[in-house]
């Protein structure tokens, strides 16, 4: 694939989690937030060295960890929420000169390596490429070009980036992966998440700060 960019929309952690109000306070859900957005940076750095990372963010200390672990980083202007920050976002990949764009959000449970190599794979021959999410929202999407569809993120917006392809007539395919198919939203997506990875969560659980706030007291 000549030049792929991954993207990854960081919510202000503050403001971050809102539905698990119900079961977290204030400060784990912020640390929740920073904790999977920071394991979600390492893997990609870990396990895809070659790829370029792109983070937009209203907040300059997920920018500043962004930053240290390599990515490109883009301060949103304003607030257009999710789809205006993505539209943002990829206005720079073009610029910058990507052929193929990769949106992946902060809040997957567990990231596998197999799975984001067949994301590869079908985006190889596939214009767009949407990885389902569990409740018809979308976890991955894979983009070429950058800007071949509008960003309808929100409810069922699985079907509805299939529908922009559709409108387009270009060649898109959807896959159901098992582990990129979970996100953390509600209260079940984070319990069965600790059940699958006590050990990921268990530091998290404990209260312990995530590398990022040790380092950096968090505000
Ligand atoms: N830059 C940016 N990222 C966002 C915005 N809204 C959501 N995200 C990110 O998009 C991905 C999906 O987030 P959501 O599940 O919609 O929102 P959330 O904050 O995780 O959870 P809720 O507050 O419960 O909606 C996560 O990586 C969020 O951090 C936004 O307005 N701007
Ligand atoms: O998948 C989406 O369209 C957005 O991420 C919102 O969906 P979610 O709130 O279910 O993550």
């Amino acid at each position: 694939m000549s030049k792929l960019c991954v993207v990854i929309p960081m919510k202000r952690p503050a403001h971050a989690k809102q539905r698990l109000a119900g079961c977290l306070s204030h400060r784990e859900r912020e640390q929740l937030a920073i904790s999977m957005f920071t394991n979600t940076l390492m893997f990609f750095r870990r396990h895809f060295p070659a790829l370029n990372m792109m983070v937009i963010s209203e907040s300059d200390e997920m920018l500043s960890l962004a930053a240290s672990y390599g990515a490109n980083t883009l301060r949103e202007d304003g607030k257009k929420g999710l789809n205006g920050a993505l539209s943002q976002a990829c206005q720079w990949v073009k610029n910058a000169g990507f052929s193929h764009q990769i949106i992946i959000p902060s809040d997957i449970a567990l990231l596998d390596q197999e799975e984001f190599s067949a994301l590869l794979q079908a985006a190889r021959c596939h214009q767009v490429v949407i990885a389902k999410a569990k409740d018809g929202g979308t976890n991955a999407l894979a983009t070429s070009p950058p800007d071949a569809i509008a960003f309808r993120y929100g409810t069922e917006s699985a079907a509805k980036h299939d529908a922009e392809a559709g409108l387009q007539g270009l060649a898109c395919c959807q896959l159901l992966l098992p582990n990129l198919s979970q996100d953390i939203d509600q209260s079940d997506d984070l319990e069965r998440a600790i059940a699958q990875q006590p050990q990921r969560f268990s530091a998290w659980r404990r209260g312990a700060d995530t590398p990022f706030i040790k380092e950096r007291r968090y505000a």
